[in-house]
Order: C-alpha cells, then sequence, then structure tokens
C-alpha cells in the first residue's frame, strides 16, 4: 500500500489534522466531497469532475471509508502520484474489522502469486475462438444456400456475441492489458464495432453496479422498471435513481408487467440486447455522453457494427429469413444476460449507501449481494468467468483465467468468518431468481394505488408506515 505522505511541521511534529469517521461523513455530496483511504482522509471535491472512471462512483462513496474500493481499482501509480495532492488529514476512530484483515491478506496473496498478471496466452487462444466463431457464422450465413444453414449461423453468431461479451468485460475492467486507456481503446474501437454495444456505456453503468451493487436508489443492474423488480423494495415507494437521474414510479403498466415478470424473465432475456444497443445510444447522443472518453470514436465504431450487421440480415434471400437471422442471433445471447443476472437478482438488496461499518464494508456488501454458479472447470469456457461473480466482485481487476484459483482463497476466509458464500448450480440459480422474480410479483399483485398520486404503494411499505 502506498499511503500519501503526512504533513511534518518544522519542528518534526506531524501537523496533520485530526477527523473523526463522523466528521468525513458529512463531506458527503459531489460539492464537497472527502473520502478515506487506508485511514488518511482525502477532500477530492476539486477531482471529482475529472476522475477517470467517472463522477458516479466517487460520488457514491462519498463520506466513506474506500480502502478497499480503491485498491480494487487502481494501481500503485495512482496512490503515488495522484492522491497526496487532495490528502487533508486522518481519521482517528477508524477499525479493521478482522474478515477485513484477511480479504486484504487473500489479494496480498493473490499479487504474491502473480495472479493480477494477465497469460497473454489465454487471450491468444480467445482470439482464436472468436475467430473460428466469427468467420463459420459469416460463413454459414453468406457462402450457404440453405435456410437451415443461415439460421445455424445466426445461432454461432450469437454465440460469437455470447462468448465476445467475457473479453469485453475483461477490457471494461481493465482487466487485460491492465492500463485503463489501452484497454478502453481497444474496447472502444473493436469492441464496439462487433458488439455494437458502447464500452463507455458499459464502463459507466458495470463500475456504478460494482460499487453500489444491489442497491435500490443507485444500482443501474436492478432498475429496470417498468418490466422488472427483483424485490418489493424496489416499488414499495418511488424512488430516484443516481444512475439515471430520473424518478422511478410504480404506475399501472408497471404493476402488470412486474405482477408477471416471472413469467416474462426468459422471453425478455432473448430481446435483452436490443435494449443495450438503445442504452448505448442513449448515453452517446446525451449530454452525460460527454463523459465518455472517447464518445465519436465509440458512435463511428457502432455505426460500422450496424452496417455490416444489416448486410449481413439484409443478404437472406427472403425477409421471413432476414428475420429469423436477426431474432435469432440476438435470441441466444439470451445465455449471457441470464447468467448476468443470476448472479445478483435473487441476492439481497438495500436501500441507500453501504459501507456504514462491518456488516456492510466492501466485502461484506459484495458477498451479501452476490452469488457464483457452481460449473464444472470444463466448461468455464461457456460460462466466460461470470460464474465466479463473488471473486469477481471482490476483485475486479483479477484476470478471468485466475478466478478459479482465487476462489479457494475466498472460500476459505468466508468459512474461517462464518460469512455466507454463495454457489449453487446454474439450473438452481436460475429457479432461485425465479423465485425471487415470483416473491416480488406476489407483493406485486397486492399492491394498492396511493390515492393522492398515480403509483401503487405495496402492503409492505403500508405496513412500515402505519401510524397508530
Ligand atoms: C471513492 C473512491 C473512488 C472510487 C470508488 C473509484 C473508482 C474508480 C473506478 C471504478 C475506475 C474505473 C476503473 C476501470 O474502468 O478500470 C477508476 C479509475 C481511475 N481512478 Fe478512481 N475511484 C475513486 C477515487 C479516485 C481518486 C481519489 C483518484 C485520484 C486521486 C482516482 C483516480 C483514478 C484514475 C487515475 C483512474 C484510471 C485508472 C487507472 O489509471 O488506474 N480515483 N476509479
Amino acid at each position: 500500500m502506498y499511503p500519501g505522505k503526512l504533513g511534518k511541521a518544522a519542528n518534526g511534529t506531524s501537523n496533520i489534522k485530526l477527523f473523526r469517521m463522523g466528521d468525513v461523513a458529512k463531506h458527503n455530496t459531489r460539492d464537497d466531497l472527502w473520502i478515506i483511504v487506508d485511514g488518511l482522509v482525502y477532500d477530492v471535491t476539486r477531482y471529482v469532475d475529472r476522475h477517470p472512471g467517472g463522477w458516479l462512483p466517487l460520488v457514491n462513496m462519498a463520506g466513506k471509508d474506500c480502502t478497499d474500493v480503491f485498491a480494487n481499482y487502481h494501481g500503485a501509480k495512482v496512490y503515488r502520484t495522484l492522491l497526496p495532492a487532495f490528502l487533508v488529514g486522518k481519521v482517528t476512530d477508524l477499525t479493521v474489522p478482522e474478515h477485513v484483515k484477511d480479504f486484504r491478506a487473500v489479494r496480498q496473496e493473490l499479487l504474491r502469486r502473480g495472479l493480477f498478471k494477465t497469460d497473454m496466452r489465454y487471450y491468444a487462444k480467445m482470439g482464436t475462438w472468436y475467430f473460428a466463431l466469427f468467420t463459420s457464422a459469416l460463413y454459414l450465413s453468406l457462402a450457404c444456400a440453405s435456410p437451415a444453414a443461415h439460421m445455424l449461423g445466426a445461432t454461432v453468431m450469437g454465440i460469437f456475441w455470447q462468448q465476445l461479451a467475457g473479453l469485453g468485460h475483461d477490457l471494461g475492467h481493465s482487466g487485460v492489458s491492465h492500463m485503463f486507456y489501452t484497454d478502453m481503446c481497444v474496447g472502444s474501437t473493436i469492441g464496439n464495432a462487433l458488439m455494437g454495444i458502447s464500452t463507455g456505456w458499459w464502463k459507466r453503468s458495470h463500475n456504478t453496479h460494482h460499487v453500489v451493487c444491489n442497491s435500490v436508489e443507485n444500482d443501474p443492474d436492478i432498475q429496470h422498471l417498468p418490466v422488472f423488480a427483483v424485490a418489493a423494495k424496489i416499488f414499495d415507494h418511488p424512488y430516484l435513481s443516481s444512475y439515471h437521474n430520473k424518478v422511478f414510479n410504480f404506475g399501472a403498466v408497471e404493476r402488470f408487467l412486474v405482477a408477471h415478470q416471472h413469467l416474462l424473465f426468459y422471453p425478455v432475456m432473448m430481446f435483452a440486447r436490443f435494449n443495450l444497443y438503445v442504452q448505448s445510444w442513449t448515453l452517446l447522443l446525451s449530454s452525460s455522453g460527454r463523459e465518455v472518453h472517447y464518445r465519436r470514436i465509440e458512435a463511428a465504431a457502432l455505426v460500422v457494427y450496424a452496417t455490416w450487421v444489416a448486410a449481413v440480415a439484409l443478404s437472406m434471400p427472403t425477409w421471413a429469413e432476414t428475420v429469423g437471422w436477426i431474432l435469432i442471433s440476438h435470441a441466444v445471447t439470451a445465455l449471457l444476460h441470464v447468467q448476468i443476472t443470476v448472479s445478483h437478482w435473487a441476492m439481497e438488496t438495500y436501500h441507500g449507501h453501504g459501507y456504514n461499518d462491518e456488516t456492510d464494508e466492501w466485502y461484506i456488501t459484495q458477498l451479501k449481494t452476490t452469488m457464483n454458479v457452481a460449473t464444472p472447470e470444463c466448461l468455464d469456457w461457456l460460462h466466460i468467468g461470470l460464474q465466479f461473480q463473488i471473486e469477481h466482485h471482490l476483485y475486479p481487476r483479477l484476470p478471468r483465467h485466475n478466478l478459479r484459483k482465487a476462489r479457494e482463497l475466498v472460500r476459505a476466509v468466508c468459512a474461517k468468518h462464518g460469512i455466507p458464500y454463495h454457489e449453487p448450480g446454474f439450473f438452481e440459480a436460475n429457479a432461485l431468481t425465479i423465485s425471487a422474480l415470483r416473491d416480488a410479483a406476489l407483493e406485486a399483485r397486492k399492491a394498492k394505488r396511493d390515492p393522492g398520486h398515480g403509483f401503487y404503494t405495496s402492503a409492505l411499505w403500508e405496513a412500515m408506515n402505519a401510524i397508530g
């Protein structure tokens, strides 16, 4: 670790200001933003709008101890060259729970074993695999004559997109070259052109999701009204999403869809990819899109994607095949969306921000909100690393090919401290997700219209707010 230098008075005594955690907690807005890293207090207000990871992670952690989230997103250089300029003092009442010490020790052990380094031979193999999938998909779609071959081509294209998402995810976390701008540049150009999804959008949304995983008001990955609400907490009263900067209400349409969400889950997943195109373009064309590092390049790469996909689809001899090709290729990627959602949707959700004490600091928050999916090693390629969601959430920059190795170390710490470690099989994880959606759906059916407003409130909310 690389703590910032403490100021020294002329007589050699430390002249650094001393604070209590409660003092720091008051500086918790975008305009007045302090954080704690390794017991030292930093006023990063003037940095928030320059932060390469965007303002959202900083604002979500404002006023809090960021030691672990910081360690997991930044290299040694950031500690050495950037942080010291913002130092304002140190806290006197920070305690480090035993389990946190152990999880930090795991990180050091992973570093010691060299597991944070990428084995480029792995990506050479994956590159060959992606190339084989892509060219096979094009061959079947363009060079063969039968409708069956065309639809098989669409299926292989869907598998290509699902598999390539693994690389996109690794790049988005700077987990390949471990150089922020290099990985992002590859993602924003080649990634966008082959996948059709904005890397800048993905990083903005996904990094926020990591920092405030399963927070009702802050995690965009569980803010899916009008279609889904993974828990009754999400619709028991209207809330302002800090990510979307809009209020999510629970009106008649929302109530109807959520009441049937467990039945809609798989059909919607088959169309989920179209939503990602919309989200990508919405961000790039909006004023928030200015936060995207390579906005114009990204937009150009997305146009390249739309052009080649349209060219392949329109090369089909009939309109029926064109529509079939588009629908099948996109529906196959449902595997990706299901894999992502089952990692979190059956887990705990909460209001506001975590990281208040030892019951919801970085590691515990991630473990409460995230589950692994137990898969045999021979299927690791299929699940693209997303099956080790716990290890990924605890150490987001750990390369994909080392997550299985980290699993044993993490499980040992959980076992030692009695911390639940969730790892059902793939089908059980699906069943848990459907069950969570069904529970919320049944709750939604009981929701009653708020007489003064256009939205519904759940029976749970009414019970919680009952007077007398
Ligand atoms: C609340 C505390 C913070 C959080 C949660 C946070 C989170 C993040 C995230 C999620 C990224 C993007 C990582 C990626 O996409 O690979 C990032 C990047 C970055 N952050 Fe922060 N950040 C915090 C504070 C800071 C501070 C105080 C500084 C500088 C003083 C800083 C400097 C950087 C830099 C330079 C990068 C680019 C990546 C790199 O060079 O390693 N961050 N941060």
